[in-house]
């Protein structure tokens, strides 16, 4: 029997059916489950004061993230130091109470392997093909990246999960977006993401599961997979897929969590049959040409205010949607800049390289072989690296690349969330700009008042050591020997 063809999506969908409604919704069954300490305490507490078990404990992953302090954790002796913040040190405490006692395993905020939850789940095999995976995070489309049907979900549903490992959920519409041709050396995953983000706009994926193919998208690495899978959601789409590949093989063989020996040849057998057969139908298909992306910068306050970095800040009047219109000036004003302004040469006081998006050892390499034998500018006030996990700090400090960031003036500090959105410590003054590799310039999402300028590590980098946003192509080439 022929089948009719399918979508990546409607393969993982169609596995997981645990019983179709009248509605055309489906109870699907949960694969995996991600939890960190903003979204699940009252699920835990539900859980509690229903005198019901967590279903499936052995697919569930917790680790602390959005409130870690960045700074050391522990004093001279080993002991854990106080968190300041009464709701933050509330939230990790509250985890590091519930997961064990509901037997999920436990990342501690000391142990070696802590970090992102989405920098996590990948790093310790923990997110396989084919799998469904959830979080109450939205940026948990990441996982994506490697042909997990990945979503983020609220508080609701991660009791939901927790008591029966399901979800009641409508079927998605599906979008390709595919990249065609290559991109050019001078870019990276994050000028593509901004690109397209900037392309459908932020409401564009609304509705739909993406599907990123095409050339350019195979000749990503994971990590950079993972870059554009994590802001899936800032154009709209919880879910952004990409069919796993020799390349995700190769990632996941033999990390911590991941099938071994039999169990992994069966798995890498189910995992290819999952790629979108030939003349299977999308329902709506968006084509990129790679050779249109540029080293990319916000200017506005919408992930979708995306402008080369050659570019100028763009006149509201110049959209045809008043509602558009109105949004621009706002965020012209929240960011203090002027329409035609141009964005290279915007003085920047603070510097981010971390987050979900791009906080993994490739990212650091980037940023770090800019960085190299340059120095922090005086008016940057604060430049810092926040690895993804404690694995990828271990990793960057392997390789020396924590020297090259130390010497050069900035911070290098303990894995978390960090100022990607300032829940910590970590904040960006009121009224100051920061060259963010995260992927929300929101206002005050870095702390309020906080002017975020989203760019990649190679551009983040750059704006650090000349103290402005900086076309990379721009940078005078140091030479050896002329190290600082
Ligand atoms: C705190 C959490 C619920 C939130 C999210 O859902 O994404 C955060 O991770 C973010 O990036 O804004
Ligand atoms: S790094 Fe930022 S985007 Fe990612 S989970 Fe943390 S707060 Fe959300």
């Amino acid at each position: 029997m022929t089948k009719n063809p399918r979508t990546l999506y409607e393969k993982i969908w169609d596995a997981h059916i645990v019983e179709r409604r009248e509605d055309g919704s489906a109870l699907i069954y949960i694969d995996r489950h991600l939890v960190h300490e903003v979204t699940s305490p009252q699920a835990f507490e539900a859980l509690r004061q229903a005198g019901r078990p967590l279903r499936r404990p052995d697919r569930t992953l917790a680790v602390p993230d959005h409130n870690v302090p960045t700074t050391a954790r522990v004093d001279s002796e080993g002991h854990l130091l106080p968190i300041a913040d009464p709701q933050s040190a509330k939230q990790l405490a509250a985890l590091a109470k519930n997961a064990p006692e509901f037997g999920v395993r436990y990342i501690s905020a000391t142990d070696p392997e802590q970090g992102i939850v989405h920098v996590v789940g990948p790093e310790q095999g923990f997110t396989l093909p084919g799998t469904t995976l959830v979080c109450g995070d939205s940026h948990t489309a990441a996982h994506g990246a490697l042909g997990a049907l990945a979503f983020g979900i609220g508080t609701s549903e991660v009791e939901h999960v927790m008591a029966t490992q399901t979800l009641i959920l409508t079927p998605a519409k599906t979008m390709e977006v595919r990249v065609e041709g290559k991109l050019s050396p001078d870019v990276s995953a994050k000028d593509l993401i901004l690109h397209i983000i900037h392309s459908l706009g932020t409401a564009g994926g609304t509705g739909y599961a993406i599907e990123y193919t095409g050339e350019a998208i195979r000749n990503l690495s994971i990590e950079e997979r993972l870059t554009v899978s994590n802001m899936s959601i800032e154009a709209g789409a919880r879910t952004g897929l990409i069919a796993a590949d020799e390349k995700t093989f190769a990632y996941l063989f033999g990390r911590p969590m991941a099938p071994k020996g039999a169990d992994w040849e069966k798995a890498v057998q189910w995992w290819k049959s999952l790629a979108t057969d030939k003349g299977a139908v999308y329902d709506k298909t968006v084509i990129i040409k790679a050779e249109d992306v540029q080293p990319s910068v916000t200017w506005g306050t919408s992930p979708e205010d995306v402008v080369p970095i050659t570019g100028v800040v763009p006149d509201p009047a110049s959209f045809a949607d008043p509602a558009k219109q109105a949004a621009a000036r706002r965020s012209l004003e929240y960011m203090g800049l002027e329409p035609g302004q141009k964005m290279e040469g915007l003085a920047v006081e603070n510097v981010f390289i971390g987050s979900c998006t791009n906080s993994r050892i490739e990212d650091l390499r980037a940023a770090a072989s800019v960085v190299w034998g340059r120095h922090v500018a005086d008016n940057v006030k604060q430049a810092l690296v926040v690895p993804g996990s404690g694995l990828v700090k271990r990793q960057a400090e392997a390789e020396g690349l924590d020297e090259v960031f130390k010497a050069a003036g900035f911070e290098w500090r303990e894995p978390g969330c960090s100022m990607c959105l300032a829940m910590n410590p970590d904040k960006v003054p009121a009224g100051e700009r920061c060259a963010s590799t995260s992927n929300r310039n929101f206002v005050g999402r870095q702390g309020p008042g906080a002017r975020t300028h989203l760019v990649s590590p190679a551009m983040a980098a750059a704006a650090a050591v000349t103290g402005h946003l900086t076309d990379l192509r721009h940078l005078e080439p140091v030479k050896m020997g002329e190290k600082a």
